[in-house]
């Protein structure tokens, strides 16, 4: 926290503390106006109380509204900051570790929690703290025993109550967070299965399962609930009984009428900003449990290390060598890491034993000009390759090099300038379809658009939607062939000097995967491309083809050398002839 946050939050804390002793003040000037009035003393005597009073129910009211707007500005603004760090952990590639629904919960829960810490537990507890100090010096002044039992009641209703709501609200919360998540993907389920559920006449099963999760989470929920009650009424009974023991106290001390009745609406009213602290310490659990999430998205390790100081970027021509390269990928997290924390003792399980090497050994080359095309079953490390060479994944050993700098010389942003394309999970953003293009290229002029769109054969139906068309979220209103071409289209736009292209002619029926292919070896002629793909025709045009298994090289070489050796490719290919027949 700087020192302008530190200065905000001391006027918020001072506000509420004027409120709170505002508050106070009025209801012991009062008491004492109105007991000392029933004596009927000259009118003079009365003054100072009548103005007092009056000043105090101002003074209230304008520090209340002071508090409320410099904590809920204070609030807002660390709310802010918070939001704005954690786009700045996520900027960096990550380990996927956190899924999206997750991400966006944090996003918004969690930073909320920021402000609530502020606004329902930090400020309302320091003014409070105050006000009770407050009103135990008036209590001494009047009747010192009645002070010390003021301090036992404000201490077992600001103090313990507190810490036992805390306490309980941690223990239901390991409780109620599993039974929200469940529900959680019960609802996703339903959601996004629904088309899969009718189809198979499964939705009543599903809905069956939905309702028994919503049926367990509202019963915790309930039971909880009675708990949260029962602390609230413990901290009103503690009120009273405080009162009624001063009120004793004051009575056998033989104290006058006007101190007795200021002594006991003081101590009434101290409790005032203490009791809501229950409640503020049951929230302090769910707080601090997002606190721990938002610190775990923080400390996520970037997917790769950035230099100290980066290389400048090598010229074009570029050559890219690839040496006895190793990746393996970090092991899968079980459950949601959500659930985890929340659990707080229940660490994230990787699952399994360590992962094989995706990328196990390979070398390959690729000279200015020149195409290879990666072949391999799934699971190979394909796509694996292509995420080192983007700099997405760390390789655990081995180098890539550019023009003979080692990309890790590079910034990242820098090694994606020179090499990158297509990936596998192409994004379409919910825009139009001109604006979708040009994120690869926002200098990019017409005719350079119409000519991306000619070479991913996406001509027909930008024509018949029109640029600016609006598209739905991650593609969902266009088809997979559509979705494909047009993520194609943005590869060939940017035109980055290391062309890498993940299955470009995946989810296209075979007539259109043939002539995308044909056209995609046409104008990936003299350009150095790195192609993957489960389609062998058309690769004899390539310079070199490299069939991985297993993250190693088992066979390179040109397409009629391979058609002629044993083995995956010559499979593959028999297949592929077959099924043309
Ligand atoms: N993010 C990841 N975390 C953990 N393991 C991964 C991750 N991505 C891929 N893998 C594993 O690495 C291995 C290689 O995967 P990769 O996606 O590179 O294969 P591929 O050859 O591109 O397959 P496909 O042709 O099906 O796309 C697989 O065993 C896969 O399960």
């Amino acid at each position: 926290m700087n020192r302008r946050m530190g200065l905000r939050l001391t006027w918020a804390v001072l506000a509420g503390a004027a409120a709170d002793l505002a508050g106070l003040g009025l209801i012991a000037a009062a008491a004492w106006l109105i007991t000392r009035a029933a004596e009927q003393p000259p009118l003079a005597a009365l003054s100072v109380a009548i103005v007092a009073t009056r000043a105090f129910a101002t003074g209230k009211g304008v520090f209340r509204y002071a508090e409320r707007l410099t904590g809920h500005d204070v609030a807002l603004r660390a709310q802010a900051g918070t939001r704005e760090r954690l786009y700045q952990a996520l900027i960096p590639p990550q380990r996927p570790r956190h899924g999206g629904a997750d991400l966006l919960s944090r996003m918004v829960d969690d930073t909320e929690a920021v402000q609530d810490l502020l606004v329902r537990c930090l400020l309302p507890a320091t003014a409070a703290a105050l006000a009770g100090l407050a009103a135990v010096v008036i209590g001494l002044t009047l009747l010192p025993v009645a002070a010390l039992v003021l301090v036992a009641g404000l201490v077992v209703a600001g103090v313990a109550l507190p810490a036992g709501t805390a306490a309980a609200a941690r223990r239901w919360s390991a409780r109620i967070a599993p039974a929200r998540a469940a529900l959680a993907e019960r609802v996703a389920d339903l959601v996004h299965g629904s088309a899969d559920l009718a189809a198979y006449g499964a939705g009543d099963r599903a809905l069956a399962r939905a309702r028994a999760a919503v049926e367990a989470l509202a019963s915790l929920e309930r039971r909880q609930a009675r708990v949260h009650a029962l602390a609230l009424a413990g901290g009103t009974l503690v009120q009273g009984l405080t009162v009624a023991a001063i009120v004793l106290l004051a009575q056998t001390a033989g104290t006058d009428s006007v101190a007795t009745a200021v002594l006991a609406l003081t101590a009434l009213v101290a409790f005032e900003p203490v009791l809501p602290l229950a409640a503020a310490g049951e929230r302090l659990a769910g707080i601090m449990a997002a606190l721990r999430r938002l610190r775990d998205v923080g400390s996520t390790p970037p997917a790769v290390t950035e230099p100290a100081t980066a290389s400048p970027t090598p010229p074009s021509p570029l050559t890219v060598e690839i040496d006895d390269l190793v990746v393996r990928h970090a092991p899968r997290v079980l459950g949601s890491a959500d659930v985890a924390a929340d659990l707080a003792d229940v660490a994230a399980e990787p699952v399994g034993g360590p992962e094989r090497a995706a990328v196990d050994g390979v070398s390959l080359t690729l000279t200015p000009g020149k195409r290879v095309a990666l072949v391999g079953p799934s699971g190979a490390g394909k796509s694996t390759l292509l995420a080192a060479l983007m700099r997405l994944v760390e390789p655990e050993s081995g180098t890539i090099r550019v023009n003979g700098v080692d990309v890790r010389g590079l910034a990242s942003d820098d090694v994606r300038a020179m090499m990158t394309g297509l990936t596998q999970d192409p994004y379409i953003f919910q825009t139009t379809l001109s604006a979708n293009l040009r994120l690869a290229g926002p200098e990019a002029d017409d005719e350079e658009l119409r000519q991306a769109v000619r070479e991913a054969r996406l001509e027909e139906w930008v024509e018949r939607a029109g640029w600016d068309a609006e598209l739905g979220e991650d593609g969902r209103t266009v088809s997979g062939g559509q979705l494909q071409r047009l993520a194609l289209a943005r590869a060939l736009l940017y035109d980055p000097p290391v062309l890498l292209l993940d299955e470009p002619a995946e989810a296209l029926d075979e007539e259109a995967a043939d002539a995308l292919m044909a056209d995609l070896l046409d104008v990936t002629h003299d350009r150095t491309t790195l192609l993957v793909t489960h389609r062998l025709k058309g690769l004899e045009q390539v310079d070199e083809i490299v069939v991985l298994e297993e993250g190693r090289v088992v066979q390179r070489g040109h397409h009629d050398e391979l058609v002629t050796e044993p083995g995956y490719y010559r499979d593959l290919w028999e297949s592929e002839v077959l099924t043309r027949r």
